[in-house]
């Protein structure tokens, strides 16, 4: 079995709903045991700012998918919740990212992880270290610089 640990996010439509049925589609897969969810945290939008604020969790799941067929298991939940890429970083009715795979470094065209920017993005830190069970010390410290950085003022909805 594979610890993965995902990052949801949804800043359009009915976002409460939006992130209850992602993780009800992740749930219905045979192969995925949604193992722990964070808090929901509403938080305003970062890299594209003129847009709606977002809700973000952090998912842990263990899964004998691969990491391959976790993203595409992941994109296929945003497919059926409708999501439309108009660009990059804009508005999303939900999106899905694989933060970690075990512990495992992975580099291909379609996918990098650990995510190559969820060390600089409090809205991903956060939920993600409420549910990660023991953080390394390094990994505590680093979120604390990046929260520090970010004068991070946790406006968090439980
Ligand atoms: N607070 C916040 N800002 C964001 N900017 C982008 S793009 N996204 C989409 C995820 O990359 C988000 C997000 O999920 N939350």
């Amino acid at each position: 079995m594979n610890d993965v640990y995902i990052s949801i996010g949804t800043n359009i439509g009915e976002r409460y709903e939006n992130l209850q049925r992602a993780i009800e589609l992740l749930m219905e897969k045979d192969q995925i045991e949604v193992m722990r969810i964070s808090s929901i945290y509403e938080t305003a939008a970062v890299g594209f700012t003129d847009q709606a604020d977002f809700l973000n969790i952090a998912v842990y799941i263990r899964t004998s998918s691969s990491s391959c067929e976790m993203l595409k298991i992941c994109q296929s939940v945003e497919n059926e919740l409708g999501r439309v890429r108009e660009f990059r970083w804009g508005p999303r009715i939900i999106d899905l990212d694989i933060l970690l795979y075990n512990h495992e470094n992975i580099e291909t065209e379609s996918l990098l992880v650990p995510h190559p920017r969820m060390y600089e993005r409090a809205f991903v830190l956060v939920p993600l270290i409420e549910i990660t069970p023991t953080p390394s010390g390094e990994q505590l410290q680093r979120a604390h610089e990046t929260l520090q950085q970010m004068n991070w003022q946790e406006e968090g909805v439980t």
